[in-house]
């Protein structure tokens, strides 16, 4: 990941301007899910893309260190190597975009990439994720250990009572805070937007989030009850194109949680490429957060170039 925000001063003015109309954003969000998708060769390449775009993900209470090396070599092949060489890409050097953790399992994922020399980062979500409803010292200290063991990148998530009470300020402080926690480490800030009432309020959220440094705005833990939606996305991407107008910064999007086969990582390609241009086509600036994404993908380029469909021994497991 290249791009950084340095961030920029808190504007209440802009804040307390900002509208949402609900049912524009809801048009044109069933739009992008119903439109007829690339096919053949261009849906390949389209895949291909969305593999780098992945954060392999495993954030579970059993997670062990076998499971997060594994975890790691499917992050580093992420699609088999015969059907890469099929496509004629069997040296793009195609890998997933990072591995997402736990911060208990940063060390873990550090020494199997390093093992398998293999530069992908590990990105640790941290500051009392899922909820946020820590201590701010406790986060900043989990987000500093974090990056101790290894993390380059930070996926760090807001303080929804902030949010939920308009607490702009406070909100702004907190996320400056982590942003210094972070260092050199890349900042993606979920905004949690399943528990924040309104598109407004994710509005709002993701130009605080942004003015105090973050790198990308992600949509979800992937824990609440409602996680990366479609009419959200809009509101965020929106956000982040406006922030780029007004600043010149640009800053990433990483929708997260129930993001599960190839035809929803299609949508979300084309979303990006149709809101926010070619760049945020790319790992610097779109993620997609999935612990179970990668298994359709693979199923589906292996039926481009089979003509098959894999049996389930037929594919290593992510
Ligand atoms: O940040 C990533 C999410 O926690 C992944 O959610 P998921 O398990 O629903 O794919």
């Amino acid at each position: 990941m290249s791009v950084r925000n340095p961030g920029a001063g808190l504007d209440l003015g802009w804040i307390s301007r900002v509208q949402v109309n609900q049912p524009a954003v809801l048009r044109r969000a069933e739009q992008i899910q119903t439109r007829r998708t690339v096919k053949k060769d261009w849906q390949a390449a389209w895949l291909l893309r969305a593999v780098t775009c992945i954060d392999l993900t495993t954030l579970s209470g059993d997670d062990t260190a076998s499971n997060v090396h594994r975890l790691c070599f499917k992050a580093k092949r992420p699609i088999r190597e015969d059907l890469l060489r099929a496509m004629n890409m069997h040296d793009q050097g195609i890998t997933a975009g990072a591995v997402c953790v736990y911060p208990a399992r940063v060390r873990d994922a550090v020494q199997a990439l390093k093992a398998a020399g293999c530069k992908i980062p590990v990105a640790s979500v941290a500051t009392g994720f899922p909820a946020g409803q820590t201590p701010l010292k406790t986060r900043l200290e989990e987000v500093r250990l974090a990056v101790e063991d290894g993390a380059s990148e930070l996926d760090i998530v807001i303080n929804r009572t902030l949010v939920l009470t308009g607490q702009w300020e406070a909100l702004y402080e907190e996320i400056r805070q982590f942003h210094e926690a972070c260092g050199e480490a890349h900042m993606k800030t979920i905004l949690g937007t399943g528990d924040l009432g309104s598109l407004t309020n994710i509005y709002k959220a993701s130009l605080v989030a942004m003015m105090a440094g973050s790198d990308f705005i992600k949509t979800s833990t992937g824990k609440e009850s409602v996680n990366a939606t479609f009419p959200v996305a809009l509101v965020m991407v929106r956000a982040i194109r406006d922030f780029h107008c007004k600043t010149g910064i640009k800053v990433g999007f990483k929708p997260a949680g129930g993001i599960r086969s190839a035809k929803e990582a299609l949508a979300w390609l084309s979303l990006m490429k149709e809101e926010l241009g070619a760049d945020w086509l790319k790992p610097e600036l779109f993620r997609l957060g999935a612990s179970s994404l990668l298994g359709d993908i693979e199923r589906q380029i292996y039926h481009h170039v089979t003509g098959r469909y894999a049996a389930y021994h037929d594919l290593p497991m992510a």
